[in-house]
């Protein structure tokens, strides 16, 4: 698939005096094998952009390209190309496992809607790999959610984000539920996925550590509007705009809260 760019793009919920413009002509790209940051305080559009760069929110203005080509313009074959080749890790693992299916199941029913051809002993192959890329043991195959602890359930949903062997894949707020203790591990996962399937990530983080962990470079939203674009490294020791600067004391502030 190789680059994820968004030109412009705008989106507004509701009409009228309801309307709320969650997205105002945000540009963004995402390069293969490489990590996007994508930080801003609650209500900013993280979300919704998460949704737009996987053709999953439809958008007023602006275009979706994916490899060069306007994601709108896509026929039925290749829009369901681009379906295969991207994914989604949520805050809540408990959203991506239906309570009432075994972890096996879970973790083959994408390969169910996006290889309907495969035979189920292939499925059943495909699945444990993926779970193993997880570093979740294939042996939980007949376990229901919660049976498991909340990082082996974030390990499933990323063994099932991954199962269809994607190139882009959006995290939206991924170790948010998890405990600190698990925190590192999970990120060490999805590091290690990136490297060995050559992943383009989406992070949507409010989380600094996590944006550390895992993205080169960041767009930091403010209000449905990208203020600033940059390095990680650059931007976190020089920002150049006025909310970054409040953003990131904001969140040393709380830490320091925290930790006291
Ligand atoms: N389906 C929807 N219908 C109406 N308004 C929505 C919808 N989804 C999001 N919004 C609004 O759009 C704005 C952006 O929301 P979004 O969830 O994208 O922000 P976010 O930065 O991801 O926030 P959070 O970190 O709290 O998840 C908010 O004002 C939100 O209330």
């Amino acid at each position: 698939m190789s680059r994820l760019v968004l030109e412009e793009v705008h989106k507004t919920y509701g009409r009228g005096r309801n309307a709320v413009e969650a997205v105002r002509g945000v540009s963004l790209t995402v390069e293969p094998g490489t990590t996007l940051g994508l930080i801003g305080e609650s209500g900013s559009g993280k979300s919704t952009l998460g949704r737009i760069c996987l053709g999953a929110e439809p958008i007023d203005r602006g275009r979706l390209l994916a490899g060069g080509e306007d994601f709108a313009r896509f026929g039925r074959e290749r829009l369901a190309e681009f379906r295969r080749k991207t994914s989604i890790v949520l805050q809540e693992p408990e959203l991506a496992l239906n309570p009432r299916r075994t972890l096996g199941q879970s973790v083959t029913e994408p390969l169910e809607v996006h290889f309907p051809r495969l035979a189920p002993a292939e499925r059943r192959e495909r699945a444990e790999h993926a779970m193993e890329l997880a570093h979740l043991d294939p042996g939980l195959w007949d376990r229901y959610p919660r049976e498991l602890s909340g990082g082996q359930q974030q390990r499933a949903g990323i063994a099932r984000a991954v199962v269809t062997e994607p190139e882009f894949v959006v995290l939206d707020e991924p170790t948010a539920s998890l405990d600190l203790s698990v925190r590192g591990r999970i990120l060490d996962t999805m590091r290690e996925l990136q490297d060995r399937l050559g992943l383009s990530y989406l992070l949507i983080t409010h989380d600094m550590a996590t944006v550390s962990a895992l993205a080169e470079r960041v767009v930091v939203l403010y209000k449905g509007v990208a203020v600033e674009t940059g390095e990680w490294r650059r931007v976190r020791r020089d920002p150049e705009h006025e909310y970054t600067r409040t953003l990131l004391s904001a969140v040393l502030t709380v830490r320091r809260h925290g930790r006291g």
